[in-house]
Formats: structure tokens, sequence, C-alpha cells
């Protein structure tokens, strides 16, 4: 160690560092970034300390500071920028000594850390030991009672970034959607050659001792079986699986798939290795099968729209917190639940975490999986109860079935058909009849009686079973609302003796709920449950705060900004004015412009007008002019398609490039329909499977119950959503039903939009001047001094 003579620098600032550590996670770069440029927002000093605990032991110039344009660019970048590591010198109160002097060294007592719970473990220890580290490191000579007098406390607030998603007390980790996408990506691709030759795969995924990435896979791909160290199969499980793949290949099914965890085992922990498996399918099924090991392909690449506005978000309120939290506080991690960002005590989670752990060790199988986040055991019922329909003890008695009637209403989006799929099943599995409507309302009012074959239709399961990655809406869907001819919808109401009905759309599918509600006074055929599960890009669903399909719309958006930004690399200076949808919403352009880090973004809600437009072409002057060339991937700004009728896509590319007077460029770009996405994403799939079965558990309640007794209760048309961090039913009508509250039926869209407020976020991440003519706070503006 170097002496206490050590220069060291009295910091006028604050000075907060952030680190990655463990394995990398897709989606740390984008929380590297949002820290750097909050805390500089908030008239801080930013550092960052590369390859995680080695660097903050080591010292140096793996310790150094930050300036806004450091981070530009980096919400696209895979893997972290600034360097993970494990660093087995952490784990020793010697390595830690030499960080905690390092750190007062550099002026620093604040530190983000992202990483997993071992991670936060390590940053936990180091904060409770900090007093008695600068005590020893005074008593040795190391540092001088001045030196640490400004540092007596740490301030420690973790992020956790991890593909596993494993720690407790938070629904997600940064990176364990992206991570999730690439596993959906591969197996999606070995479905479609699985099925050309009949075979079986296996397909083995990681996550150490946690089973939530293969879990969601199989749900995502409709696997045949699954192996998760949390619930390890029965003995006999061979029997089992072979039984069940038979009986799939029985009705039909062409491929088998079966997820493999990394950390698979049986009830004794013996592991069951993904070759073991495959021995089992060939040797007793003669199934021709393969194995794919999908390793670390799951954690490099971009991240995906979820991990960028997540890692945005939660590098945000990190940096909050650490400006926030007492001595006394205990250190919070940033957790996210259902959709609220919120705090929670760092150590509970990775005590939880660890107890997990060991109590899979000590084989008491169900007390792990209640340690897991709440959903986890929800989704794995939702999975064995979809995945195949034979539960005898699941079907309820003929009087309680019911006839449920599915129908899409509204433009197609991401998780329709998955959504489709989960309620047949499900349907199948209580003893219900699921009868999808073709084409919508048209198609069951003018084609229910076609010859050979009409629109109304009972669903059998294999053909449901191929929509569970597919896109669009594969039974159709069609905008037109009931008021076009409710007579005839009633008729056909009764015709097919409809019990319930489940409607998966966009505002339209909410209209025609409404509408089928209100005309209940006149046609009893409607006094049925009716359930509408949300599903648009645009996400303008009174009643929730996130609609199926948007995810999906914003990853492909993402992709879209990232390509035509890379673009101008060759040509610099080139802004693009990419023209998104979302009608009168401007939540997927506002969503996009915080995973893209967009200049600006213009929506519905706010307008547009020459002054906005003259500012903001001032600071992109002021940005190319500062930028020197030194980042060269393109500008965007994102313009919601009802922005504004003056002020066009085109016509603001045009005087963008007008009054750069020759400066920079631009151009308008419109991914127009390319934002329904392909397949749909991982989220919207996994998001599909658990609504949808609530849905249908909401309408299987009204079994038994009179048309009048239904048609008294609100909540018998009701919407699914979530609601910061809980998943409601929303009543249409009564005193406190969405269409009176929440709706605004003019401008087709919630009257509160919860996402209004990250607006401002992405004008202080991409250091836009406010609209009053100020800068933001004057930080963002003066960091440029720095470049
Ligand atoms: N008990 C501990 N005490 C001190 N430091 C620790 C402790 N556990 C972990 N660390 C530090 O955190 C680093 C990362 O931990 P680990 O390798 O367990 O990954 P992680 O953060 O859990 O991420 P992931 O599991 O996603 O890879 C370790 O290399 C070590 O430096
Ligand atoms: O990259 P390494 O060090 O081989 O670690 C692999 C492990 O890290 C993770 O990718 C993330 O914790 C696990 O899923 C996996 O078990
Ligand atoms: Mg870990």
């Amino acid at each position: 160690m170097a002496t206490s003579r050590t220069p060291v620098e009295v910091p006028t600032k604050r000075r907060i560092a952030v680190l990655t550590s463990g394995g990398d996670a897709p989606g740390m770069n984008g929380a590297v970034r949002a820290v750097v440029r909050m805390t500089i927002h908030r008239g801080c000093e930013a550092y960052v300390v590369h390859e995680g605990y080695d660097g903050l032991v080591c010292g140096g110039n793996m310790i150094h500071q930050m300036h806004w344009e450091d981070v530009r660019g980096w919400l696209s970048r895979g893997g972290t920028l600034i360097g993970s590591a494990r660093c087995s010198s952490f784990r020793e109160r010697a390595g830690r000594l030499k960080a905690a002097r390092n750190m007062v060294l550099h002026g620093i007592d604040a530190l983000v850390v992202c990483g997993g719970d071992g991670t936060l473990t390590g940053a936990d220890i180091f904060r409770s030991e900090w007093p008695g580290l600068l005590r020893e490191l005074v008593s040795t000579g190391d540092l001088t009672e001045i030196q640490i007098r400004p540092h007596a406390t740490l301030n420690i607030v973790g992020l956790v970034g991890s593909i596993d998603n494993d720690m407790a007390g938070t629904d997600t980790t940064i990176g364990c959607y992206s991570s999730l996408n690439r596993i959906c990506e591969a197996v999606d691709a070995v479905f479609d050659t699985a099925s050309s030759h009949q075979r079986g795969f296996v397909v083995e995924v990681m996550g150490r001792n946690c089973g939530w990435l293969a879990l969601m896979a199989a749900i995502s791909t409709g696997a045949d079986w699954l192996f998760i160290p949390e619930m390890p199969p029965r003995d006999g499980w061979e029997d089992n699986m072979c039984s069940i793949i038979n009986r799939n290949r029985d009705r039909g099914k062409r491929r088998t798939i079966v997820i493999v965890a990394e950390g698979a085992q049986d009830r004794n922990l013996n592991k069951i290795s993904s070759t073991a498996v495959k021995d089992v399918l060939s040797t007793r099924l003669h199934l021709d099968t393969r194995v794919t090991v999908l390793g670390h392909t799951q954690r490099g690449g971009a991240a995906c729209a979820h991990d960028r506005w997540l890692s945005t978000l939660q590098g945000v309120e990190a940096v909050n917190a650490i400006l926030e939290i007492t001595p006394e506080c205990p250190s919070p991690v940033i957790s996210i639940r259902e959709n609220k960002i919120a705090r929670a005590s760092m150590m509970e989670a990775v005590r939880q975490t660890q107890k997990a752990t060991e109590l899979i060790k000590a084989k008491k199988f169900e007390e792990a999986m209640s340690m897991r986040d709440p959903e986890f055991r929800e989704y794995h019922l939702a999975y064995l109860n979809t995945t195949t329909t034979d539960h005898p003890k699941m079907a309820l008695p003929e009087s309680e079935r019911l006839r449920v009637a599915i129908i899409h209403v509204g433009a197609p989006a991401g998780g329709m058909n998955p959504a489709t799929r989960v309620a047949v099943a499900y349907c199948m599995t209580r003893g219900h009849t699921p009868i999808a409507i073709h084409n919508g309302f048209p198609g069951l009012c003018r084609h229910h009686a076609d010859k050979p074959v009409g629109s109304v239709r009972e669903v059998e399961w294999l053909e449901a079973e191929n929509w569970v990655n597919e896109g669009g809406s594969e039974i159709g869907t069609n905008r037109s609302l009931p008021s076009e001819d409710m007579p005839t919808t009633a008729k056909v109401f009764d015709l097919y003796k409809f019990e319930a009905l489940f409607i998966v759309g966009g505002f339209e599918a909410f209209t025609a709920a409404s509408q089928l509600r209100k005309a209940r006074e006149q046609y009893s055929a409607f006094k049925i449950p009716i359930v509408v599960l949300p599903a648009t890009i645009s996400n303008n669903v009174p009643g929730t705060e996130y609609s199926l399909g948007s995810d999906t719309c914003l990853n492909a958006l993402v992709t879209f900004c990232d390509v035509i930004r890379q673009s101008a690399s060759s040509s610099r200076r080139r802004v693009f004015v990419v023209e998104t949808q979302g009608g009168q919403s401007g939540y997927i352009a506002t969503m996009a412009g915080l995973s893209v880090g967009a200049t600006a973004v213009y929506i519905p809600e706010e307008g547009i007008d020459i002054k906005m437009l003259a500012r903001d072409i001032e600071f992109l002057r002021y940005n190319f002019a500062s930028d020197r060339g030194a980042n060269r991937a393109g500008k965007i700004i994102l313009r919601n398609e009802c922005a504004s009728n003056t002020y066009t896509t085109q016509v603001i590319a045009d005087i963008i490039k007008e009054e750069a007077k020759g400066r920079f460029e631009s151009r308008a770009a419109v991914p127009g329909h390319f934002q329904q996405g392909g397949k749909p994403s991982p989220v919207d799939r996994v998001r599909a499977l658990r609504m949808a079965i609530k849905c249908m558990q909401h309408v299987e309640g009204y079994a038994g119950k009179t048309p009048d007794e239904i048609a008294d209760d609100d909540y018998s048309a009701a919407v699914i959503g979530v609601n910061g961090s809980q998943v409601l039913f929303s009543p249409l009508g009564g005193p406190n039903g969405l269409e009176t509250t929440d709706t605004d039926w003019s401008r087709r869209r919630p009257k509160k939009e919860f996402w209004l407020r990250f607006q401002g976020l992405v004008d202080i991440l991409s250091g836009r001047p406010k609209s009053d003519g100020g800068v933001q706070d004057g930080e963002c503006w003066g960091c440029y001094e720095h470049t």
C-alpha cells in the first residue's frame, strides 16, 4: 500500500461511483449510462470502477471520472463496457481494506453496484465494515484522520443485474428478459427444424440454481416437459415424461421440446443432465433427439427494450436513493413489482435468495419455491395446467362448465395468439368448451352460418398449440364494433349459447365490451361474464398500464432505431425523425425514447409547436458542435403519428435540414407496421399466459349464476390490467367503472397515463433543454464543457 502522503483531492461535489460485477447481463450499460447522467444531472460527479470489485481493490485509473458524452450510445451495446469480474480478493477483509482506501483516495463514498446476489452480499458486507475499515487504515497510517473525515459513511445502492433472475424481492432483474429473448429466438428456430424432422430437442439453458429462465422459456415455447432445480420431478419421471410426450405425439404434435435448466436435479439432488434426458427420449421413445446447449449466447448481445427502460429507470432511482438515504437506513436494492420501481432492503433480498438455495440443498423444494418471486409458483402451475390438458383433478363438474367464446378485436398485437392458446388449454383442462369467433364481430354476424366452415368454431387442442409463438391473430381480428349490428350479435350469442366472452384486443375491444354491457338491458344474451384482455401496441386501454403487444412493438422500434442510427456512422451528423404508431397515445414513443436514448420525443399529449422545434434544433446544433465527431452514430427524434397535424414527420425532417445549414443532415423514417413485430416477445408471451388464465378463472366464478345476478355484478364486464404493483380486474360500468372514471373516449386513451412522468426523464437523460427555455438544471449543458 502507498502511504498516507498520497495526495487526496478534496472534492467540491459529491462523487458517486458505479460498478458492474458478477456475470455480465444485457442492460448493465443502460444502468451505467443512467447512473452517470443522473449523477451529473443531480449536481454530483460521476465515476466508474472498471472490472467490478477488482477495480476497487486495485484503484489507480481503474476508477475514473465520467462525463456526459462518455456514455453516449451505451444503451444499444451488449455486455458491460466498464468490465465485470468475479473478484476473489474482495471476499477477504484485506481486499476490502484496499478497496476502502482507494475509494477515499478518489473522494468517493457513494457506490451503485450492479450485479447478482454475490455482488450485493459483498456490497452489504463492505458497507457494514466501512467505519472499521477506515479506522484500521488510519491506525496503520495508510490514511489520515483528515482524509477520512468527509467519508464517515458509505452509501451503497444495489441494482440487480443478472440473467438468472434469482434475486428475491424483485420480479425481474436487469438482463433476464434479454436472455429469455435469446433463448426464445433459439428455441423458435429449433421448433421449426424439430417439426420438419419430427425430432425431439433437449435445450439446456442457464440460470445456475434458479429455474426462472427455464420455466419462462418452457412457457414461451410450449415445451413438452421442463426440469428446474426448485421443483425436481418425482421419482419415475422418465415414465411420466415419456407418457406425456407420447400423448402429445398421438394428438398430432410433430416436435418434442424439453427444456432443462443447467441446475436441474432429481429429488435426491442428483444432476439431471441434458444428455441423460436425451438418452431417455432416444431409447424409450425411439425419438431422433438432439441436445442444444445455448451457453453464453444467452448472456451476450444487445439488451431488449424491457431491459433498456428497466435499467434506465432503475439507474435513475439508484442515484435518487443514494442521495436520500441516511446512515441509519439499510442499503436498498432497486426492485420492480409488476410495473412499479421501488426500493427494498438489499440484505433481506440477499438473505431470501440465499435461503432459497439452501432450501433446495436441504431438499425442501416447496419452501424454496415460495422464496422465489410470488408469481413463480403461479407461472409453474399455469405451465403445468396448459402444456397438457389431461388433469382429471382439475376438471369441473358438468354443471360448472361453460361455453367460452373468444374473440379478437382491433389491430393485431403480439401475444394475442399465445393468450388464446392458453385460454383454450385452460378451458380444456377445466372441461369448458372454448369457441373461437373468427374475424371479429363482422365475422360473427355475417359468417357464423357459412358452409362448410362457419366463423364460430370449437378450437382443437393441436390447432391452438401451434399459436404459442405466432405473431398477429390466427383467428383473425377486426376493428368493427358490435354496435354495427347489435340485434344480430345478440341472436348469434343465443344461437351458439355463449356463456362467457373473452375479448382480446385494444381500445376497440374495450369499446366493444362496453357496448355489450350497456346493451344488456335490451338483450339478455349479453348477461354473461365478459372480460377484456388488453392487447394493443399502443397500450392505450383504460384499466391497465400494460397491454399485450406493446413490448413486442418496443423491441421492433428499438431494433429499427439501432439499425438506422448505425447507418449514420459512415455519413455522420445525421438526425433521424422516426414516426411511431400509437394513435393518440404517446406511450410507445416515450418508452422507445427511453430505450434508445432519443434526443427528443414528440407525443400527442404535448403536441408540437414552432418554439419547441427551434429549441430542439438549437440543441442539436450544440450537440453536434460539442461532439466533434467523437460519436458517429446518428441521433433519433421520435414523433408519434398523431403528435401534430401540421408538423408531420417529413416536415420536421425538412425543417431540421433547412435550419442545420449544412452542419448536419436529417431524414424521416417510418417503420409503419413493422412495429407490430414478428413473433411475440417473451414478455408478451409469459404475460399472455398469466393474464389469460386469470381471465378464465374470473369468468369461471360466474358459473351457476342467473343472467340477472351476473348483470348486477359490475365485475361481470371487466378489464384485466397491471396497476402499479398489482394485477387487477376493473369493472367497466357502475359508479367506479372505467367507462366514466378513466376513459378519454374522444382521444381513445386512459385519462391518467402513468408513463407521462417518463417524458421528463427522456429529456433529462438526453440533456434536452426544458420547455421554459432553461436547461435541465444547468447540469446537462454544463457537462459538455468536459468533452
Ligand atoms: N460473501 C461475499 N463477500 C464479499 N464479496 C463477495 C461475496 N460474495 C460475492 N462477492 C463478490 O461479488 C462478486 C460477484 O459475485 P458472484 O460471482 O456470486 O456473482 P453475482 O453477483 O451473484 O452475479 P451472477 O450470479 O449473476 O453471475 C464476487 O466475485 C466477489 O467479488
Ligand atoms: O460465465 P461463467 O463464469 O462461466 O458463469 C456462468 C454462470 O453465470 C450465469 O450466466 C449468470 O450468473 C449463470 O447463469 C451461469 O451459471
Ligand atoms: Mg449469483
